[in-house]
């Protein structure tokens, strides 16, 4: 078995030393500063004028530009959408690396596919949390952890593995496993999770067990009750003990139908289907059709989300959701009503 890594792993007084920048505060900035802050190191955001200085401000954060946070500070993690950091790192990055600085990575796509080329005389490392940054908050939190990959790229003061294992400590992952990884293996084994399992694959199973149903004269809160409401219960059953639990919870004739079916629907042309996407990922051509749609505005990206947001089930979810008190907000809404709140707040 691969050597994990736990709390008394680590040496954590590397980091302590040092003085952070978090870049961007959206979904992985904002968990990361404020547990970073919350487990003793010393933190300062970096972000443009905006939504995000606002909020980091309101978290009590010291806010500087970009290039300000990058002058201040030794270590700088990039926590930018992927498809815009080539461009912030040329503007406002590179030209105020110091020489021996740490710059960080939570996901190895730039680095990996050569768009962000550091220059030698700095060190660069990553921490790709397994887990959406508002679950690496709320996980921290309740007193738990995300676990993540840690990698190496470049070495030049000779503790950039102790800096990268602080880092990821700090965040929470040292309470659920740290794991050493390349660049390239974080990056393509996240990149096929993401499209074939975790976010493409769950989504069009949802989508296609919910219209057969439908196409098949059930009705619609019946489909959506049993495809996607359901879907949350299944898969945290499997995530406190695995498809063994899963199969302990449901009823044996679930289990004989889960043994007979499964199979039939993510069959051997699935499988062939999940080699083509981790073939165009390890090729780079999957790397190259995203740069190139952001490149022309993301014509497909647009439509294709657009058409998604009017789908049936998003709909009878809608409406069934608004109904289900205890269900938990979703982000934006929630996001929503704390803006309201602080108007309201600085109103009176
Ligand atoms: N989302 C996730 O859970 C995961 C993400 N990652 C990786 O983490 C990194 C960050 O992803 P994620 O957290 O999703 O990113 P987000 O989309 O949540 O980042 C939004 C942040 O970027 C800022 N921003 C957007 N555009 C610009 C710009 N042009 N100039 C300056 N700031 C800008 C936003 O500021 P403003 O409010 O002003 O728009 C905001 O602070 C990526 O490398 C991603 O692959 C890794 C694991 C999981
Ligand atoms: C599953 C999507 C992800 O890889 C993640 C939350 O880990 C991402 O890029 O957002
Ligand atoms: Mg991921
Ligand atoms: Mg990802």
């Amino acid at each position: 078995m691969a050597k994990v890594l736990y709390e008394q792993d680590i040496d954590t007084g590397v980091l302590q030393a040092k003085k952070v920048a978090v870049i961007g505060y959206g979904s992985q900035g904002h968990a990361h500063a404020l547990n970073l802050r919350e487990s003793g190191y010393d933190v300062i955001i970096g972000v443009r004028p905006g939504k995000s200085q606002k909020k980091a401000e309101d978290d009590g954060f010291t806010v500087k530009s970009v290039a300000e946070a990058v002058q201040e500070t030794n270590v700088m993690m990039f926590l930018l959408p992927d498809e815009l950091q080539t461009g912030v790192y040329e503007k406002s990055i590179k030209p105020h690396l110091k020489e021996g600085d740490s710059l960080a990575f939570a996901h190895g796509f730039n680095v990996h596919f050569s768009q962000i080329v550091p220059p030698d005389n700095v060190n660069v490392f990553m921490v790709a949390p397994k887990g959406p940054g508002h679950i690496v908050r709320r996980t921290y939190e309740d007193g738990g952890g995300v676990p993540s990959l840690y990698a190496v790229h470049q070495d030049v003061s000779g503790d950039t593995r102790d800096v990268a294992l602080g880092y990821a400590q700090g965040i929470g992952s040292a309470r659920a496993g740290i794991l050493k990884t390349s660049f390239q293996e974080e990056t393509e084994s996240d990149l096929f999770g993401e499209q074939a399992v975790l976010c493409g694959g769950m989504t069009s199973l949802v989508k296609a067990g919910f219209e057969t149903l439908t196409e098949a004269g059930y009705q619609p809160e019946v489909a959506y009750f049993e495809c996607l409401h359901e879907m949350k219960m299944i898969v945290d059953l499997m995530y406190e003990g695995g498809l063994e639990n899963v199969r302990y919870s449901i009823s044996d004739t679930a289990q004989w139908g889960d043994f007979v079916s499964g199979d039939r629907v993510i069959n051997e042309e699935t499988r062939e289907r999940m080699k083509d996407v981790l073939s165009e990922i390890q090729s780079g051509e999957f790397a190259k059709g995203w740069i190139s749609e952001n490149q022309a505005n993301r014509p497909m990206y647009n439509a294709i989300n657009e058409k998604e947001k009017n789908l049936e089930v998003e709909k009878v979810g809608r409406e069934l959701r608004d109904l289900m008190p205890f269900v938990k907000q979703p982000l934006q809404a929630k996001e929503q009503t704390k803006q309201k709140d602080v108007k309201a707040h600085v109103s009176h």
